[in-house]
């Protein structure tokens, strides 16, 4: 069941195509329209059937819309807000699913005009590929989705939203943008910071030493490889758009990590067993609450997930 008899697509990518994918295979009823500026991805998205229009157009892709989602790198809002804006149907919704909120309604929010609604999301959910091939129908399974309305939303508008994604598989909860930012920066944002430098670090050391480093890694190395593909545009504009709460983060991280060097210099095995008994148990926890998808009965399906 959905609200919205249009649903429009801007950005036919990883998040873009696994949206039309769930929208179709959880039988919602609306007319699906996609989006893209890279022909190469309108073509794929158009062999593939994602929807029931595609466009490169983003005027004509939302002015029947009754929901239009953001589905590009944030550093694409403002243009796209300016263009899209003037010519949304009224009472229509604009949201997103990018990994950053508080600059995402610092740039929008001035574009809305007051018979259009901005309701600004980000599902909790993804992996390393990009692209409307990257795509699967199952990435929202039994995934949060956040959503970060401005006060004074019409109530009946967050509802629509939150029956949208709760349709699709997700579990939704409401806070506020800079809550969002907050915790995101540590739990998504920081870690794609520290893969991005550990795998940096180890190709320079490679080639100041001229020697091979990589081919023997196994698997924590390699864990780390596969956060670091992660798409560069993407993860520039989320750093670039989340500067304060990482920042921060970042600073918490460096001074934890010096009190390791500090134990580890001075034998102090107890602080570094203490330490690594305590994150032992916060991964039991998080896969005991089904949060990850080794548990084998948390009730995703990986057969369409591709290699
Ligand atoms: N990848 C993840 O794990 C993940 C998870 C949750 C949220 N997100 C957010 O979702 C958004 C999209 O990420 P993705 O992983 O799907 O990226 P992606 O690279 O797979 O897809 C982005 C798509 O947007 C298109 N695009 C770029 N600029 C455009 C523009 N101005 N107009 C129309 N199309 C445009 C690109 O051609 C591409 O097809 C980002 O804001 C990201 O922060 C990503
Ligand atoms: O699983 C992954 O590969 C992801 O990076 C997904 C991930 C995350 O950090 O958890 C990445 C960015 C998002 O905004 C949401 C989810």
């Amino acid at each position: 069941m959905t609200d919205f008899a249009q649903i429009t697509l801007i950005g036919m990518g990883l998040i873009g195509s696994s949206l039309a994918r769930a929208i179709r295979s959880h039988g919602l009823k609306t007319r699906l329209v996609g989006c893209d500026s890279n022909p190469q991805h309108v073509a794929e998205a158009r062999a593939l059937n994602l929807v029931d229009q595609i466009t490169s157009d983003p005027i004509d892709a939302v002015k029947s819309a009754d929901l239009v989602i953001l589905a590009t790198p944030v550093g694409s809002y403002a243009d796209l807000g300016a263009r899209l804006c003037p010519v949304m149907k009224p009472g229509a919704i604009l949201s997103d699913v990018g990994s950053v909120k508080a600059s995402v309604v610092k740039t929008l929010q001035p574009l809305m005009r007051d018979d259009c609604h901005l309701i600004p999301g980000h599902p909790v959910a993804g992996t390393e590929q990009s692209g409307p091939k990257a795509g699967f129908s199952t990435l929202f399974d039994g995934r949060w989705c956040i959503l970060t309305p401005p006060e004074n939303t019409a109530p009946e508008k967050v509802r629509a939203l939150e029956k949208f994604w709760q349709a699709i598989g997700s579990t939704v909860e409401c806070m506020t943008p800079d809550h969002h930012d907050m915790v995101l920066a540590i739990t998504s944002h920081l870690p794609h910071l520290i893969a991005y430098n550990i795998v940096g670090t180890a190709r320079h050391l490679e080639e100041v030493t001229k020697s091979e480093v990589i081919k023997y890694s196994a698997g924590g190395f390699r864990d780390f490889t596969r956060i670091a593909a992660s798409d560069p545009t993407m993860w520039r504009d989320v750093f670039l758009n989340n500067k304060d709460a990482v920042l921060e983060m970042l600073g918490r991280f460096t001074e934890d990590l010096t009190a390791l060097q500090r134990s580890i210099r001075y034998d102090e095995g107890d602080k570094l067993f203490d330490l690594f008994d305590r994150t032992r148990r916060i991964r039991k926890q998080i896969i005991d609450a089904g949060q990850d998808e080794d548990v084998p009965d948390f009730g995703r399906h990986t057969d369409d997930i591709p290699d």
